[in-house]
């Protein structure tokens, strides 16, 4: 390895997996049934070039032989050689498996993507699925031998029809699984749209179950080939046919029984060489995915950056002129369904203003809000969370009352979001490069090449070393740092306007913290986005953001500049925030803990959220709703910052 960053090691070397061919092919069983597939559709396409006989050619003098020099596995009843029947028979054999499998294909994977990634379709599929599986196989393949002139391609191809519901249950149940996945949800975030998740993140993934599906469909589909023809209905006589063959072997069973041996093997061994290829396929791309373990977790920030700085100004303080606004956020109110189905709010009245280029932090302990808030501005709310009341105005449109697609449209072109998870949110089956060339391509419409350039040139920008290199890489040969930093040229793809990094440094250890908060103020200002930092570590937001929000119980209590917040909190929650944090406490001095916990959503208080813990409360900080008050540059929610009789603290 000999990119690092700073002094993060990564983890593994770039070297790539091996492609699924070689993974396959380490299989001996699957490797041999391969070979033997193979050499079944090399024997039947060249049959006319490498049998020894014609398929219809008759030795009168030699009916009924066993195994000889000229006839190699002996010859039927008109004296017809075996081997070459057999090669011959391979090719509608082959054509009815390959007819079967497409159609099947072609119907079950669309519509099983559809109804696992588009509910609605669910709805439909579902009960649909359950009807096309009840009708009975054998008169529907009767029927349509009996319409289409005994056309063995149209019975196929029926029966592709028939057997796809059951594929579509097994590409659904797959598809469900890898939509759960963590960079499935981060495809949305960066703006892409349902197709192409389906196609370049879900559809990869489910490759294994579905091909080892259609192995199954190809071999039932062999077998009905054969029991057609066995029964003398597809490929009309004399053509050659393997069913056709073990038909003419049973009907001389009596007289010699050898006849039935090849024909018998060659059905047997191919059925089972499709099962067992299906099986290591399956295997081979289920190692593929596989990654590595993660390298283990160092110690959350908050417990290990030291000291804590005043963002400089450059990094985010105002200007004299004010910039214009890019986000406006007006009393907005998330809520999820209750018990009793009746809306209950995580998130309540949140206003703030944010102007392009600025940075802003939301502080607060763990269940305020804060991930909520930044969701509900990217327009991706968990299920069943809805927004109830307030506006987000993003560029002075109303985001809440945009359409699904427009809404889209913002993410990753104008606002990009940065997780704490970069790991997660990376498919592991691309690499770096091609992850990063496709955001360019869904934001730009840049072609393949010049995507890939400009993948490149984002590595760079975020101080990886060898970007060219880095871009080879996959996603488990990164080191978290470097993982992060690949996460935020993901991020800056569409060009985004605003970035919203929710405790991107919560999972790093504290030199590559330093380093991650460090590029995103650069970034900020050579690229002049706004960044809203949501985490709970006041160091990094005191770093980055020259103006915070301090959330509890789901509303702002606090808003004003960072530097202000900490030498002079005004409510008592940033107080005691601020107080039991270990970077501004004395060396051997206890910190102070605030007592209780945040009270969960459905059961805030009437009034003051923070009353139960608060040591200032007096009765009429219960009594009512308290109001944002103090000035438009430093407000509180507190009685002690509206105009108000002086409260002591409680003793
Ligand atoms: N899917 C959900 N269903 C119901 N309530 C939820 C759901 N997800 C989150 N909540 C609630 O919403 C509230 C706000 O959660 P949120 O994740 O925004 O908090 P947070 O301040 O970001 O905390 P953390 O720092 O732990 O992420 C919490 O009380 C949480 O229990």
């Amino acid at each position: 390895m000999t990119a690092a960053i700073g002094t993060e090691p990564a983890v593994g070397a770039p070297s790539g997996r091996p492609g699924l061919a070689r993974r396959l092919l380490r299989r001996p069983l699957a490797a041999g049934a391969l070979l033997y597939l193979v050499a079944i559709v090399v024997l039947a396409v060249c049959a006319p070039i490498l049998a020894p006989h014609g398929p219809q050619e008759s030795d009168l003098a030699h009916v009924l032989a066993t195994p000889s020099a000229d006839h190699w596995l002996g010859t039927d009843s008109l004296g017809r050689d075996i081997t070459s029947r057999l090669m011959y028979g391979a090719r509608p054999a082959l054509i009815g498996v390959l007819v079967t499998v497409v159609v099947a294909a072609a119907i079950a994977i669309p519509i099983g993507l559809a109804a696992a990634l588009a509910g609605v379709a669910d709805r439909i599929v579902s009960p649909l699925v359950d009807l096309l599986m009840s009708i009975p196989a054998i008169v529907v393949l009767l029927m349509v031998l009996a319409t289409f002139d005994q056309s063995l391609v149209a019975a196929m191809a029926a029966l592709g029809v028939l057997t796809a519901p059951g594929l579509v249950r097994v590409v659904r149940a797959a598809a469900l699984m890898v939509a759960g996945e963590p960079y499935v949800a981060a495809a949305r975030v960066y703006g892409f749209g349902r197709f192409a998740i389906a196609l370049r993140h879900v559809l990869p993934r489910i490759v294994g179950p579905v091909l080892v599906n259609l192995s199954l469909v190809a071999a039932t589909a062999l077998l009905t080939e054969t029991g057609l023809n066995f029964l003398g209905l597809g490929v009309h006589l004399p053509e050659a046919s393997w069913g056709g063959m073990v038909a003419d072997a049973s009907a001389v069973m009596n007289q010699q029984n050898w006849m039935l041996v090849p024909t018998g093997a060659v059905i047997a061994c191919t059925v089972i060489a499709l099962v067992l290829f299906g099986d290591g396929i399956r295997d081979a791309t289920a190692e593929g995915w596989a990654r590595p373990v993660a390298p283990a977790r160092t110690k959350r920030s908050r417990d290990t950056v030291k000291g804590v700085r005043p963002a400089r100004r450059g990094a985010g303080a105002a200007p004299a002129d004010r910039p214009p606004i890019l986000l406006r956020v007006d009393g907005l109110t998330v809520a999820f369904p209750g018990a009793d189905g009746r809306p209950v709010p995580v998130v309540q009245d949140v206003s703030f203003e944010l102007g392009a280029g600025q940075t802003l932090g939301i502080v607060g302990e763990s269940g305020c809000g804060k991930t909520m808030t930044g969701r509900a501005l990217l327009g991706l709310l968990p299920e069943g969370a809805r927004v109830t009341g307030g506006s987000i105005l993003v560029n002075g449109a109303d985001a809440t009352a945009m359409s699904r697609r427009e809404r889209a449209g913002l993410r990753g072109s104008t606002i990009a979001f940065v997780s704490q998870e970069p790991m997660a949110a990376l498919d592991p089956l691309f690499t770096v490069g091609a992850h990063i060339a496709e955001a360019v391509r869904t934001h730009t419409g840049a072609g393949r090449a010049q995507a890939r350039e400009r993948a490149v040139r984002l590595l760079g920008r975020v101080r990886l070393p060898d970007p060219d290199r880095v871009a080879k890489m996959y996603p488990h040969q990164l080191s978290g740092g470097m993982a992060q930093r690949v996460a935020i040229a993901l991020a800056l793809a569409g060009g985004p306007k605003l970035l919203i990094a929710d405790e991107p440094t919560t999972a790093l250890d504290v030199t590559v913290q330093a380093e991650i908060l460090r590029l995103l103020g650069t970034l900020r200002r050579e690229t002049g986005m706004a960044i809203l930092l949501i985490s709970h570590d006041w160091g990094a937001v005191s770093e980055l953001c020259e103006r915070t929000l301090v959330m509890y119980a789901g509303q702002v209590v606090e808003s004003g500049p960072t530097a202000t917040i900490i030498t002079a909190p005004e409510h008592p929650y940033s107080e005691g925030l601020l107080a039991a944090n270990p970077q501004l406490g004395t060396p051997g001095t206890a910190l102070r803990v605030m007592p209780g916990g945040v009270p969960s959503p459905g059961e805030w208080p009437p009034g003051c959220h923070f009353a139960a813990r608060c040591p200032y409360v007096m009765d009429e900080c219960t009594a009512h709703p308290i109001a944002m008050a103090g000035t438009a540059e430093h407000a509180g929610r507190c009685l002690r910052v509206a105009p108000s009789p002086k409260i002591e603290a409680r003793p």
